[in-house]
């Protein structure tokens, strides 16, 4: 095999457009709170879906027409409601990188609802082990999004079934690494909002990097690592805070067999590979409680491949290879372990003996 490409070009537009999404999300958050958007329909949520979905898919087939994408959302909702449809494209015709060049990058602004609404729909990969394939989730965490909390832009790139290249867009993460990590809007009361918001990303091979999500211009990319603890006594688990997607009792019977002392970060959405690629914490634990829900491949890949790179090691619950090459799910696994890579045998050990029988 040859070296590994670097894939700058594709790090480049899938940073520029998971940010400028995060623009857009954030001005259907504030009009949320503003009252503007009613709270009551969830149409907050399909505005917000919806909206980042097109943004980022327009960037990705107007520099990459050749590639397929997989994302989670469709139009027809919108195609069938006229009235939010508008209030999607209000939004979104609104929206750009405050650096011209970079907008530019991405096609500029959409043209029209028409092409909104395509791109949204050109989002129907199948996924597979075969090409390339860009595996897009426009707003993860929907709960932890409307709550003030963490949600997750997550965006990654597959070909012939490996990622190459990840993006997460986390609007409510800080960018330092001793900040406190926020669940809710009442947790920001007295934080001041200036240090929030990165983004990270990787690339097979070349490792893992946050930049702050407002930066003007600039590289500003700074390399993350893990942290390595020197002991699972002063390690921290991080896990969902919705109970029905991970089994917080026996994540907890993993953390104390492990020797774990401090209480569990619990946040929505893909933000919980951030949070531990970025040393915040130190494991992800998702132990499926339902056993036939299969994980949906955009969930994860973005996250999956910052978290390898910067020094962990990730696998399901059973402890083998997550394969991003079977579809639009993870058919082949169940749950997810994620570690720094040298402490990732051990956690799997417990994770077995809690729940691997
Ligand atoms: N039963 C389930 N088990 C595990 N994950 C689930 C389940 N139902 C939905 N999810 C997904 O979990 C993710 C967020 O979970 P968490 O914040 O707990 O990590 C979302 O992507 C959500 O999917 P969806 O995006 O379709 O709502
Ligand atoms: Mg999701
Ligand atoms: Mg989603
Ligand atoms: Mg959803």
């Amino acid at each position: 095999m040859s070296l590994p490409e670097n894939y700058a070009r594709e790090r480049r537009v899938a940073t520029l457009a998971v940010q400028r999404a995060t623009i857009y999300t954030q001005k259907v958050f504030h009009s949320l709170v503003k009252g503007t958007v009613s709270k009551d329909d969830r149409s907050p949520v399909t505005i917000g879906d919806f909206g980042a979905q097109a943004l980022v898919i327009a960037a990705i087939r107007h520099n990459f027409p050749d590639d397929e994408v997989a994302a989670e959302e469709e139009s027809s909702l919108l195609r069938s409601n006229p009235e939010l449809r508008d209030q999607v494209w209000k939004l979104v015709s609104q929206v750009c990188l405050p650096d011209a060049e970079e907008d530019s990058l991405l096609g500029g602004p959409l043209k029209d609802e028409n092409a909104m609404l395509d791109a949204i729909d050109a989002g129907k990969s199948t996924g597979g082990n075969r090409g390339r394939i860009w595996a897009l989730d426009p707003i993860d965490g929907t709960l932890g999004f409307l709550r003030g909390g963490q949600y997750a832009i997550s965006l990654g790139l597959i070909q012939d079934g490996e990622v190459v290249v990840g993006v997460l867009g986390c609007p409510n993460l800080p960018v330092d690494k001793t900040a406190r990590v926020i669940n809710s809007e009442s947790d920001r009361e007295g934080q001041n909002d200036d240090g929030l918001g990165a983004i990270y990303s990787a690339v097979a091979g070349h490792g893992a990097s946050i930049r702050p999500l407002a930066r003007r211009r600039g590289p500003e990319e700074e390399p993350i690592q893990m942290r390595e603890p020197l002991s699972l006594s002063v390690a921290s688990f991080c896990e969902g805070v919705e109970a029905a997607h991970s089994s917080h009792s026996q994540q907890k019977a993993i953390a104390e067999r492990l020797g774990i002392v401090a209480p569990p970060v619990r946040l929505d959405s893909a933000a919980k590979y951030a949070v531990i690629a970025r040393g915040l914490a130190d494991i992800y634990l998702r132990l499926p409680r339902n056993l036939s829900y299969e994980e949906n491949f955009w969930d994860h890949a973005a996250g999956y491949l910052i978290v390898k790179e910067a020094g962990g090691e990730v696998t399901d619950a059973m402890g083998r290879r997550v394969d991003f090459g079977k579809g639009r799910t993870l058919a082949a696994n169940k749950g997810i372990v994620a570690a720094p890579a040298g402490i990732h045998g051990k956690v799997l050990e417990a994770v077995r003996a809690v729940w691997g029988s």
